[in-house]
């Protein structure tokens, strides 16, 4: 058995999903599952139609959601050319729905974490069905399941935490036969219900975790994330064209990277199928030839100290500086239940005698945060910074790494620097603006002169 997601962007089109069915039809002896996303574009269109209905825009909402409309419209019956398909009635149920759900947050005039989940789910809902139907068009045995009635969470709407134990039970009951009557399921990512049926998503970029909890509860030899790249690569080939592929890649690694930033693999996708030891592959819809990425437990040795850089953008850097106050007993944990208060996660942290830097994703709530700490200590925060991060677990045993890095981008100024406990990786915070350019310098001195076994 194993899983295979599709991205937003391998099933953005009709052209797109048919190309999917081929490469499914290719895998049917490993007796495959189907994980969709929403078409690319369409969860970021169906937050703006809710984020119109909350503030009173009615007609912002309804123009969104027609445009959505037609598009799903347009590539479900380019995909099912029979009118009386019942795919089709189901997504004018769905709009119907949907509609009624956006009038109603109108009327309210509030948009709960609750209610933006439920308008949020539409685009995997219906992409899933849809991209059943195709597949049964073309002579596939599929079934589409609803995600929702396998992926049970607690009742964090926006970032709901699977219920694993409870979702592989359902996995075994619901999926597991379907697969041994020689079925392909079909589910829609990044979504599920609480135990008591009210939808939830699991977090953007979500459909990756959602893979590899089915992965992991279907005890799944693979699980493969298709997407519009050849894989990992060295970095973000927007950035660098000539980035390389990375053909294999340790699963901390992976986690590192995609945690700052390499967006093609959510950083959680790698847990569930560390503990079970399944490798996740990383492979091109648009190129299915390729080998890919394989993520294993073990990375092989190379003479390359990195695998690959990583940005993140979208930065905060928050200074607290307290004269005398740091090292006080408890200054610290003060520091950080502020920010657990507000549910907002830091990543770089670095401290001296009088002050700790912390970086947060840049959000709405730091205003809140900063006023909470002036309680406690003078605080100042700027925002368009970038977290820049080289992975790579070669670097452990190699000194004079850091040395280079930074000679690469002396004229460069860098606000904080970290290593990891896991020692695998060098990270720091620069402007945003300065990005690209560092990037490109980092890449040239590190991977142009690259280990065959390792990278492409
Ligand atoms: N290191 C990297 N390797 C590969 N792709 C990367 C990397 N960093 C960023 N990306 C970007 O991630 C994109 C794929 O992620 P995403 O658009 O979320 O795909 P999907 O819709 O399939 O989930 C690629 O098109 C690429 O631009
Ligand atoms: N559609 C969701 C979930 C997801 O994972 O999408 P993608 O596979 O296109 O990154 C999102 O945009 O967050």
């Amino acid at each position: 058995m194993i899983v295979m997601k599709f991205g937003g962007t391998s099933v953005e089109s009709a052209e797109a999903i048919d190309r999917v069915a081929g490469i499914v039809r290719g895998r049917l002896d490993r007796r495959p599952t189907v994980v969709v996303s929403a078409m690319s574009k369409a969860t970021d269109q169906l937050l703006a139609m809710a984020a119109a209905a909350g503030a009173g825009d009615k007609e912002k909402a309804v123009t969104l959601c027609q445009a959505l409309r037609d598009r799903h419209f347009g590539v479900a019956s380019a995909l099912v050319s029979d009118a009386s398909n019942p795919v089709h009635t189901s997504i004018a149920a769905d709009y119907l729905a949907l509609e009624q759900l956006l009038e109603g947050i109108c009327a309210v005039g509030e948009l709960t974490p609750r209610t933006q989940d439920n308008v949020v789910a539409y685009g995997e809902r219906i992409n899933s069905k849809v991209v059943a139907a195709a597949f049964a068009a073309r002579g596939l045995k599929a079934t589409h399941v609803d995600a929702r009635e396998i992926i049970v969470t607690d009742h964090t709407f926006g970032k709901a935490t699977p219920q694993v134990a409870e979702i592989d039970r359902r996995l075994m009951a619901k999926v597991k036969p379907l697969i041994d009557d020689g079925v392909v399921p079909v589910l829609g990512g990044f979504i599920g219900s609480t135990p008591d049926g009210i939808t939830t998503t699991i977090g953007r970029g979500g459909s990756d975790f959602s893979a590899a909890l089915v992965g992991a509860g279907l005890n799944a030899e693979a699980i493969e994330i298709w997407t519009d790249v050849d894989g990992m690569k060295t970095t973000d080939p927007n950035l660098c064209p000539d980035a390389h592929r990375i053909k294999v890649i340790s699963f901390e690694e992976a986690a590192e990277l995609a945690y700052f930033g390499a967006k093609v693999l959510h950083p959680a996708t790698v847990l569930p199928a560390i503990e079970k030891n399944i490798p996740v592959y990383v492979l091109n819809s648009r190129n299915p030839s390729n080998e890919g990425t394989k993520i294993v437990a073990r990375a092989p040795q190379t003479r390359n100290p990195f695998k690959a850089i990583a940005a993140k953008k979208r930065i905060t850097v928050i200074d607290v500086v307290a004269a005398r106050m740091l090292m006080a007993h408890g200054f610290l944990r003060q520091i950080f239940e502020i920010f657990d208060r507000h549910k907002c996660a830091v990543d770089v942290v670095s401290t001296s005698e009088v002050s700790v830097s912390l970086t947060v994703d840049s959000n709405e709530r730091i205003p809140e945060i900063a006023a909470d700490m002036e309680k406690l200590a003078f605080v100042k925060y700027s925002g368009r910074k970038a977290i820049v991060c080289l992975v790579g677990e070669n670097i452990r045993e190699r000194p004079g790494i850091a040395a280079q890095v930074f000679t690469a981008i002396s004229d460069i100024n860098v606000r904080m620097i970290s290593q990891g406990a896991s020692e695998i990786n060098i990270t720091f915070v620069i402007d945003e603006a300065d990005v690209p350019e560092a990037v490109r310098r980092l890449h040239a001195h590190f991977f142009t002169d690259v280990d065959p076994e390792v990278f492409d």
